[in-house]
């Protein structure tokens, strides 16, 4: 195996369930390459933050393993947490502590030795170079965000978690974020960023995994899965009701509405042929009037369900 492809973190079989009694995590495998930016994509409560928060030793797992370039998260939790720069998606940040010191103590806490020259390259690269005398609490959203970032990578980690990093930020912010997080990658940061944008896993990242009521349902090169989200529905409005699908409409796998009116017709959009010259060839065919065509990009929360439903029918 080269140096490229070795996982820097390998997650085996991974399982949370909280006192509560909740499951969030269930089974979770997964190998996390060097170099690359991976993004953890899902839902609400799909379990990211609790499966980045076992990774990082801030969370215990219920049964599994994590190891971080061989070291175990648990049995050898300070030299794989050294690794690891950590954004969390709160900010918590000390409100009357100048930026300056906040970043620095960051870098303390995991027993590098000071230094200077090394904390103003981070946060000139953040932008927050002229604001390091500045005390927190006097910084906007956008840039005690930034403060976090010069935090997690206060101790030149090698491994970088981005929980949300742009939930609640603007455009402009939004895209200077990721700037960095490639930047970070050029210099050869291993990235795992958890979002709820397709956009933003679509910008940054080489792999994506999909998370799903605490299962891993898929894990793609995104140009592999984007041609997955690349799909789109045509809605058929008929004018006279359809009590059944006519035969020779079959290889289209149309689905009809409860009510007969409405045909759905699922295209990818990435495909030379959608088929939808055809299809209406094949309805006028069939004698079927169309009153109206609406078509609309399938939701993300429709591709989790359309996964979902793959992997119970997997065998
Ligand atoms: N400390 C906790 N105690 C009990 N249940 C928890 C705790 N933290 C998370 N959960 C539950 O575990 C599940 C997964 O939550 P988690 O925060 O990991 O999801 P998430 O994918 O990060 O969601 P979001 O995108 O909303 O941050 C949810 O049902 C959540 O309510």
């Amino acid at each position: 195996m080269t140096s490229a492809t070795q996982p820097v973190i390998r997650i085996e079989n991974l399982t949370k369930t909280y006192a509560s009694g909740v499951t969030a995590l269930h089974g979770v495998s997964l190998d996390i390459l060097k170099g690359e930016i991976i993004a953890l994509l899902g839902p609400n409560g799909a379990g990211k933050t609790t499966l980045i928060s076992i990774i990082c030793g801030v969370a215990t797992a219920s049964s599994g393993r994590v190891t971080v370039k061989g070291h175990d998260t648990v049995t050898d939790y300070r030299a794989a947490r050294a690794l690891i720069g950590l954004v969390p998606q709160e900010i918590s940040l000390e409100p009357f502590e100048p930026v300056i010191n906040t970043v620095r103590f960051s870098r303390g806490l995991f027993g590098r030795p000071r230094d200077d020259a090394r904390l103003e390259e981070v946060l000139r690269a953040l932008s927050l170079w002229d604001k390091r005398h500045a005390r927190v609490m006097e910084l906007s959203g956008g840039m005690k965000r930034r403060v976090l970032i010069a935090k997690a990578l206060a101790h030149d980690p090698e491994i970088l978690f981005l929980d949300e990093p742009t939930a609640g930020v603007d455009v402009e912010l939004r895209k200077e974020m990721w700037e960095l997080v490639r930047e970070l990658k050029a210099q050869g940061t291993t990235i795992i960023l958890t979002t709820h944008y397709i956009e933003e896993a679509e910008a940054m990242a080489d792999r994506i995994g999909v998370i799903n009521r605490g299962r891993l349902l898929v894990v793609e090169e995104k140009t592999t899965l984007m041609r997955r989200l690349g799909k789109k529905r045509m809605v058929i409005e008929l004018q006279e009701p359809l009590a059944e699908l006519p035969g020779a409409l079959a290889p289209y796998r149309l689905e009809l509405s409860e009510d007969g009116r409405r045909l759905t017709y699922h295209y990818d959009t990435t495909a030379t042929r959608t088929g939808i010259t055809r299809l209406l060839a094949d309805l006028a065919g069939a004698g079927l009037r169309v009153r109206d065509i609406e078509t609309a990009q399938s939701s993300l929360e429709e591709i989790f369900v359309d996964l979902l439903r793959e992997e119970e029918a997997r065998p």
